[in-house]
């Protein structure tokens, strides 16, 4: 299990890269739309050619249709037509650390068998960072149904 709190190693990425990973993380709970819950939650990914792409959570009034964060920003990296990933950071109005959901850690998962994930508290001051393979071992994946979605 690689899961560590509240530390500064995060190597594969430059210090530059997690400054702006946090920055626009943090950044894109502003374009929230979750009136319901009320409880805004902001994503970045930077993607295998070192694009910078955020998003956030869009609810719904039939509650069950809204949609996280990790996958309104996946959707727009896809929909740009970028379908790798190097990392992925969240961050919410919380000051505590959230992780992806169940279906998030799938979606991400389908793109990014195993990046770090980011998880800051609301002014980005502690983060925990672990890998997608801790936090959904054993997984389905595209290989299982002899698919590479980079070349699709
Ligand atoms: O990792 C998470 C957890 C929750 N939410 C959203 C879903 C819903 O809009 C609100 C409350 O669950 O937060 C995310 O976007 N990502
Ligand atoms: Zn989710």
């Amino acid at each position: 299990m690689t899961l560590s709190y509240i530390h500064r190693d995060h190597h594969e990425l430059s210090d530059a890269e997690f400054v702006r990973l946090k920055h626009e993380c943090l950044k894109a709970r502003d374009v929230s739309y979750s009136p319901y819950s009320k409880f805004r939650v902001g994503c970045c990914i930077i993607t295998s050619t070192n694009e910078f792409i955020s998003g956030a959570n869009v609810e719904n009034a039939s509650y069950g249709a809204g949609v996280c964060a990790e996958r309104t920003t996946i959707c727009k990296a896809v929909l740009q037509g970028y379908k790798t990933y190097k990392a992925i950071a969240i961050s919410s109005d919380s000051n505590q650390p959230i992780s992806p959901c169940g279906i998030c850690r799938q979606f991400i998962r389908e793109f990014a068998p195993n990046i770090p994930v980011f998880m800051f508290d609301s002014n980005g001051d502690q983060y925990i960072k672990c890998y997608l393979e801790d936090l959904l071992p054993l997984s389905f994946g595209p290989e299982n149904l002899g698919i590479d979605p980079r070349l699709v």
